[in-house]
């Protein structure tokens, strides 16, 4: 079993896809993804519970002539920045009859990566996820699926290791960067032109600054080790909508005013540059009456405004910033690419219980739904062999104990980065 992290940007969405400054940080939402090999098939199944899907393939019946063409095979340790649209084409027969973009969406990278990093010779396998991370809000779900594809198929192909005690540090490195690659190339299948900061922090875990100023380039990653522990409520307006579009809007934006949306996207960069210098500072502290708090609290309030200008909010937003704003208590911000989604709140230091309480219940009588969650968490690992408990325990988890878990909860008690069963994870950075 592979796990891997959703994420908040906490300053530099959609900027970030033109090469400005992003500030990112895992959550404590993850994907787990369990790989049940199947000897003696041809089959592959991908079981997507959350969202309904259950779909498989006959491995040889799969288009491996136009994978294995000359020059199209692309091998572990390739520098991967692109994706092949031929290939891409010659997929969507075998996608089309997944009823549904969203089914349609998930399966595409899946059997990309499949087709890419393994062979028609790989034995059959039931590839069964579950997420505690919730879909198309902003939170990188698809990003920490791509990751944990990334990561299952390679050590499925053995071109990955999982992480051991006395590994080198360059090695781990090197292994998280192609979970990392492949994992974008993942996202490309579905957003066409993403930045990568999400794979990025749902690969290495912690949080970090991101920027990627030339698409043929590797992007810039800074790890911010010692990204504080802010006080943050995160809100989610359950209002759907496609990272895609949103991104698009931007860019026609761009098209049609094209000077004042690159003063926009300049001023979010200098944004994104100075929450970095506060919070690297070395006297920086989110602790009650800090005026540096305060400062990043603003930032965050006149990123949200840029973020309006671009077009990128909802209705839906305005009116969780409009019920914080009136409750005083912290500096609110959509958060990932907008259009509904999740909205953060950095809360002011002292905030009254009564006051948060009651700012609670009105979200909640509005229809919002509030989660409890931790920033800066690790990245991408693994729990192999996946049993629960080793050494107590010792119980495999199967597909059916894992599929029968009710809901979030049961899934992170069952087998929860840090959940109740005991479970071992290991991770390529601690
Ligand atoms: N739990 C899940 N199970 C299967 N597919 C998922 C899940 N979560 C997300 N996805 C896939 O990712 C897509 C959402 O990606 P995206 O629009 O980037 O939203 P987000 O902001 O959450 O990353 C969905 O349409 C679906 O294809
Ligand atoms: C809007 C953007 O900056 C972030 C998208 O995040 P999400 O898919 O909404 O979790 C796009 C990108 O970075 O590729």
């Amino acid at each position: 079993m592979v796990s891997a992290p959703g994420k908040v940007i906490v300053y530099g969405e959609h900027a970030v896809v033109y090469g400005k400054g992003a500030i990112a940080a895992a959550l404590s939402l993850r994907s787990y993804l369990l790989v049940t090999p199947l000897r003696d098939s041809r089959k592959i199944t991908l079981c997507f519970a959350d969202i309904g899907l259950d779909h498989s393939w006959d491995i040889d019946s799969l288009p491996w002539p136009a994978f294995t063409a000359p020059g199209k095979k692309k091998y572990f340790f390739d520098t991967l920045e692109r994706l092949d649209h031929q290939l891409l084409t010659a997929l969507k027969p075998f996608v089309a009859p997944i009823d549904g973009k969203v089914l349609q969406n998930a399966a595409t990278p899946f059997l990309y990566l499949f087709m890419m990093i393994g062979n028609r010779h790989t034995t059959g396998a039931i590839y069964t996820l579950r997420s505690t991370i919730p879909i198309g809000a902003g939170l990188g779900s698809s990003a920490s699926i791509a990751v944990c594809l990334s990561a299952a198929l390679q050590i499925q192909m053995g071109t990955l290791t999982r992480p051991f005690k006395g590994m080198l540090p360059h090695e781990k490195e090197l292994q998280l960067k192609r979970v990392n690659n492949w994992a974008f190339v993942g996202e490309m299948c579905i957003h066409g032109n993403p930045s990568g900061v999400d794979n990025t922090v749902s690969t290495g875990g912690k949080a970090v600054l991101f920027r990627r100023n030339d698409y043929e380039q590797p992007p810039d990653v800074t790890h911010l080790v010692s990204f504080p522990e802010l006080p943050l409520l995160l809100v989610n307006t359950k209002q759907p909508r496609r990272t895609a579009d949103e991104v698009a809007k931007v860019r026609n934006l761009l098209v049609n005013h094209e000077e004042i949306t690159n003063l926009m996207l300049d001023t979010i960069d200098r944004i994104t540059t100075e929450a970095h210098e506060i919070i690297s500072h070395p006297d920086f502290s989110p602790a009650a009456g800090s005026p540096s708090l305060t400062r990043l609290g603003e930032l965050i309030r006149i990123n949200h405004g840029l973020l309006v200008s671009l077009g990128v909010s909802h209705p839906k937003l305005e009116r969780i910033r409009e019920l914080i704003d009136y409750s005083g208590i912290g500096w609110t911000k959509l958060t990932g690419a907008g259009g509904g989604g999740c909205s953060i709140t950095l809360l002011k230091p002292n905030v009254k219980e009564d006051a948060l309480k009651e700012l609670e219940d009105r979200l909640d009588a509005e229809g919002f739904e509030k989660y409890e969650t931790t920033l800066g968490g690790p990245g991408v690992g693994v729990l192999w062999p996946a049993v629960l408990n080793p050494g107590v325990e010792n119980t495999i988890i199967t597909q059916e104990m894992f599929l029968t878990a009710k809901d979030v909860e049961a899934v992170e008690t069952l087998v929860g980065v840090n959940g109740k069963r005991g479970a071992q994870w290991k991770f390529w950075r601690n």
